[in-house]
């Protein structure tokens, strides 16, 4: 059912650890092939994030398979997910209701729902899914419905848009929160000033690397510990909660955060100084 686990870790592993050690356990690759659904478990809120490309047929979202009293049961049967397009025009139907996905729209899919279908040539669905104790409504997003924060300037390399989709206020859910972050033309920094947050733990999909040679410089870590994993284009990064979270790529680009925990205060967070740093 799952391409890879992975599992939660404690923050002195950090020191022990080669380049290719830390990518193995943080960087999620190969989630968007075509007519594939690709998941991944993560033991940090038990995330589960994926991709799906449908090409020419659509594709389901996979039954449960274990334990054995599971299996065949829906995906979603104790979970909530967040489906975002980041390719063309597709479609998400759950339970016969058929919502149009253009690009950058979401779709909050409650727990509780039976069937999850994902159809268009060309559309790529990123999928964060998370632990659900409560059933909320279906509910279509797009960016112009998010709640835009205007972050940064030109002068910093680090002007961007971080549009909340799945925040209360906008999508009810039960723990997930989710965004899409936007960079201007000429910015390359995302979360400068970098943050923690111990309530949570979060994950960064990198998309809109416009070549195949770009690349986020993403830092982990403990603040004063930190290290980095150079990452391509459609590749996500997974961040325990006691773990910075930034970057900085060759070109501007889009990447979209999911977050799950103990609460829905996305201001839960610890906004370091530059300067503490290492
Ligand atoms: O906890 C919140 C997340 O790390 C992101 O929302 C930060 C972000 O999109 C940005 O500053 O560019
Ligand atoms: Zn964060």
């Amino acid at each position: 059912m799952f391409c890879k686990t992975f599992h939660a870790t404690h923050p002195d592993m950090m020191d022990s650890v080669t380049n290719d050690e830390l990518r193995s356990r943080y960087l999620v690759q190969g989630m968007f092939r075509d007519g594939e659904i690709n998941l991944n478990y993560s033991h940090n809120e038990r995330f589960v994030i994926g991709g799906v490309v449908p090409g020419a047929a659509a594709i389901a979202l996979p039954a449960q398979t274990e334990p054995a009293s599971a299996a065949g049961r829906p995906f979603l049967e104790r979970r909530e997910m967040a489906a975002v397009n980041i390719g063309g025009d597709g479609a998400i139907t759950v339970d016969g209701q058929r919502f149009a996905m253009k690009n950058k729209e979401c779709l909050y899919v409650p727990m509780g729902s039976q069937t999850v279908e994902f159809e268009g040539q060309g559309a790529r669905f990123y999928l964060a899914s998370l632990p659900a104790h409560k059933t909320l409504p279906i509910k279509h997003i797009t960016l112009d419905q998010a709640n835009p924060l205007a972050r940064g300037d030109l002068q910093n390399s680090n002007q961007r848009t971080i549009y909340q989709l799945v925040i209360p206020g906008v999508c009810d859910s039960a723990q997930l929160l989710l965004g899409l972050t936007v960079l201007d033309e000429g910015s390359v920094w995302n979360t400068m000033p970098p943050h923690l947050h111990d309530r949570r733990s979060e994950i960064y999909l990198y998309f809109e690397l416009p070549t195949e040679a770009d690349r986020v410089m993403h830092y982990m870590g403990e603040p004063d510990e930190m290290r980095h994993l150079v990452i391509a284009n459609e590749e996500a990064v997974i961040s325990p909660p006691w773990s910075i979270h930034m970057g900085s790529g060759t070109k501007n680009y889009a990447f979209i955060w999911a977050m799950g925990g103990e609460n829905l205060d996305y201001t839960d967070m610890n906004v370091l100084d530059i300067c503490q740093l290492k």
